[in-house]
């Protein structure tokens, strides 16, 4: 707010300053006609000190406006990336991560030299119009009244280009982050590319995306330059009539010399506003498409779920009779019902595709399109709130994002833990067992998505992560099947004899020793859970786990 003050202040100042020099000229002018070296004299001393002052103040009106831009964008910025962050997990994957890298950084800086560097030049110019209309009434009515029919010509220009660069521009962002979405695939699929090579079908592809991208910019700088053109021409047109018409009445006897200079430096502060208001309207109204995007990202309003507070977990979740879908009429999960009790142990199991991680990702509030009802300590799941929720639940996926800090940062996550607590989760998880052979144990840099461990060390990382946090539910969707067998048995052997933790495993791994040691093994088939269970019991009724346990071994 003190900078959107500063910057208004400085503006009309410095604007005022500037149409005011026109009655400096004319006093010079018509001094020097008369021949008073003493009035000269004063003048000049006058005349210097204004001009010192004028740049001092187009200084700081500079730094005020430079300085709110900066604030304007950090604050875009922000408020775009609290936004995103705001979404829940089914509304953030709804989107392609380049659309939110591309809104973050180009539409933001298209919003700069679009709108807000524009707007603030706008802003200026008009404060300068309008002084130098009334400088112009007090000195001629005539000369004014023949630059405003001028001026009517000149706004016609940027009225007929406004739509057409409208669209041009919205064209523009799309392509921006379409583009910017081809890159991060491009990066994200070196290996692939490398191996398949397919480097010439990438660079041909690529090649024709730049020229897409650059075809598009093109097309908007071409509205812009021929909007830039016409109010140039029709600019130099205004200020010719002026200094005419001045010349006219100085025949006529009718004005001094000084006021005719003082017209011709009137008629350029007239015609300057105009022009580079009627230029940056275009602008503006261009990039309103922009500005909607951004709006839509900051005002993510998640009340799809309620915001009742689940403060802890007692007793047990149910799912009753759910049923979903991802395409109409192609449910994945079919009437499911379970029940999961607190601090017991379940593996799921099933088929690929039969809708394992569907069911956790429903259970963590991911979706909330099902019908039937689940509820966490009879607290329906719909009137919670999702976010709270996730206080209670960990969640391992198959492939763990690392960020690229140490060890012990991808553990604690900037939280602040005892050693005990560390050492607790590290051995837990089997950290420990991989932390020697590591040239900085646990202050070791894991590198960019932790390119420097192993897809197994990453998945252990990944479980001390979830362990130190205590919380009494966790959820590990084929989160050891990056580790080898006696990997993946000690892991999810300390897991399973966490008294106060309820374990939900989602695995294909179908080794005895682990499975007996849950206490129910869910076997999914047809969107249910068909049969549950211990091991033994399902493995002796000889249905469709048993011929799914033996398939898989
Ligand atoms: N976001 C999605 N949009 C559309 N269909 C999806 C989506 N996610 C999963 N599916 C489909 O839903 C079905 C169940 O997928 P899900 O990932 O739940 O299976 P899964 O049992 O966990 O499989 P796997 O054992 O291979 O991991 C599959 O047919 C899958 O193609």
């Amino acid at each position: 707010m003190p900078f959107i003050v500063l910057t208004v202040f400085f503006s009309v100042i410095h604007s005022w300053l500037a149409v005011y020099l026109a009655r400096i000229l004319q006093k010079v002018i018509d001094i020097a006609l008369i021949g008073n070296m003493a009035s000269f004299q004063k003048m000049l001393v006058l005349s210097i000190f204004y001009i010192v002052l004028l740049s001092f103040i187009s200084f700081l009106y500079s730094l005020s406006s430079k300085k709110l831009v900066c604030l304007v964008t950090k604050g875009l910025r922000q408020r775009t990336f609290y936004g995103i962050f705001q979404r829940n997990a089914k509304a953030f994957h709804d989107v392609n991560t380049a659309d939110y890298l591309s809104a973050t950084t180009n539409d933001i800086k298209l919003i700069e030299e679009n709108f807000l560097n524009p707007l603030l030049l706008v802003l200026q110019y008009l404060v300068m119009f309008i002084m130098t209309l009334k400088l112009l009434f007090e000195i001629s009515p005539t000369i004014m009244l023949c630059l405003i029919g001028c001026i009517v010509v000149m706004i016609l220009v940027p009225s007929i280009l406004g739509n057409a660069l409208q669209r041009r521009q919205e064209t523009f962002s799309h392509q921006n982050s379409s583009f910017t979405q081809k890159l991060k695939d491009y990066f994200l699929g070196y290996e692939v590319i490398k191996s398949y090579q397919m480097e010439e079908k990438i660079k041909k592809e690529f090649e024709h995306e730049n020229k897409r991208f650059t075809d598009t910019r093109f097309h908007v700088e071409q509205l812009l330059s021929l909007n830039e053109g016409v109010s140039e021409i029709l600019a130099f047109l205004t200020q010719f009539s002026g200094m005419f018409i001045g010349a006219y009445l100085i025949i006529k006897g009718e004005i001094t010399a000084g006021t005719l200079v003082a017209l011709i430096q009137l008629s350029a502060t007239f015609v300057s506003p105009v022009m580079i208001i009627l230029q940056n309207i275009p602008k503006i109204s261009g990039i309103t498409p922009v500005i909607k995007r951004i709006d839509a990202l900051i005002e993510y309003q998640e009340d799809l779920f309620g915001d009742k507070i689940l403060s802890s977990f007692e007793d047990k979740i149910n799912m009753e009779d759910v049923t979903f879908s991802y395409k109409e009429n192609q449910p994945v999960l079919n009437g499911l019902n379970l029940s999961i009790h607190k601090n017991k142990k379940y593996a799921i199991v099933g088929k690929s595709g039969c809708g394992k991680s569907t069911l956790v990702k429903l259970l963590t509030g991911y979706y909330s399109d099902y019908q039937g009802k689940i509820s966490y300590d009879d607290n329906n799941l719909m009137e919670l709130k999702i976010q709270e929720l996730n206080r209670m639940i960990s969640t391992i996926h198959q492939s763990v994002y690392m960020f690229d800090e140490s060890v012990r940062e991808n553990i604690c996550l900037y939280e602040t833990y005892t050693e005990e607590e560390l050492a607790d989760a590290l051995d837990k998880s089997g950290v420990t067992q991989f932390l020697g052979s590591l040239t900085d144990g646990i202050s070791t840099l894991v590198g960019e998505n932790g390119k420097n461990l192993s897809g197994g060390q990453k998945q252990r990382i990944a479980v001390a992560r979830a362990l130190i946090r205590k919380k009494p539910i966790l959820i590990l969707d084929e989160g050891t099947s990056a580790v080898d067998m006696q990997n993946a048995y000690d892991i999810e052997k300390s897991l399973l004899e966490v008294n106060d933790l309820t374990l939900i495993t989602i695995t294909h791994n179908m080794n005895y020793d682990i499975l007996s040691l849950y206490d129910e093994i869910l076997y999914m088939e047809n969107g249910k859970v068909e049969e549950y269970g211990q091991i033994d019991e399902l493995l002796s009724k000889k249905e469709k786990f048993y011929q799914f346990y033996h398939l898989k071994k």
